[in-house]
């Protein structure tokens, strides 16, 4: 019998949490066409993340995997997220992280867009900035980077670390592409990914309405 290097009960937990909340999320829409990556910290050297190119909307524990914090599979034949290095990145930086959501929402896709030239988008004076951890009152401005998209990932994530250099932020955007949330488990990563699903969709409906 081989003995694995993390723990198989743990592995079934974040698998289990990473199912049922994918498949809210796919719901909603914001994970159309297989698009988007989830993942949760096992331990201080593993994660559990989901399998490249499964409907996310559809996700059975066969979907989910471990790797290492190289991005390495571990005891699996399965390819994990093309993206995968965007989590194993905050999980090696952050041992207080544990969990990374990755979606393709409408709001964030065009709000990627809309927002890549400044190179930000900054939210100001919303109550629901309360909903990010350290943030107690509204009365304060949030400036949440856009990156430039990138196909070569180990490029995308030098910039993301150097984001991550410049001061303490919950995710990011990347242009024409998604947000990348996170947040010590999976329901602070939720509560965040939510809070910048919401005021992206209020910062685009403001430029609507001319405001
Ligand atoms: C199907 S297009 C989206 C992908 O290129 C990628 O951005 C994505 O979010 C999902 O990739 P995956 O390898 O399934 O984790
Ligand atoms: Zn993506």
């Amino acid at each position: 019998m081989t003995t694995l290097p993390y723990d198989p009960a743990r592995l079934s937990v974040c698998a289990a949490d990473i199912i049922a909340n994918t498949r809210e999320l796919a719901a909603l829409g914001w994970t159309p066409a297989t698009s988007s990556n989830f993942s949760m910290r096992l331990d201080d050297r593993h994660a559990a993340i989901t399998v490249s190119g499964r409907d996310k909307g559809k996700l059975t524990d066969a979907d989910i995997m471990v790797v290492d914090f190289d991005g390495q599979p571990v005891a699996t034949p399965h390819r994990p997220s093309a993206e995968t290095l965007l989590h194993t990145q905050l999980y090696r930086r952050f041992p207080e992280v544990g969990c990374v959501l990755h979606t393709h929402s409408l709001n964030q896709t065009l709000a990627s867009r809309l927002y890549g030239g400044a190179g930000h988008i900054r939210f100001e004076d919303y109550e629901l900035i309360k909903a990010f951890r350290g943030q107690n009152t509204h009365q304060t401005s949030m400036d949440v980077p856009v990156l430039p998209n990138n196909q070569h990932i180990p490029t995308l994530a030098a910039q993301v670390d150097v984001l991550l250099d410049a001061g303490s932020i919950w995710g990011y955007l990347i242009n024409g592409h998604g947000l990348y949330a996170w947040g010590a488990d999976m329901a602070e990563a939720r509560r965040h990914l939510e809070a910048f699903e919401f005021l992206l969709a209020c910062e685009l409906e403001m430029r609507k309405l001319h405001r």
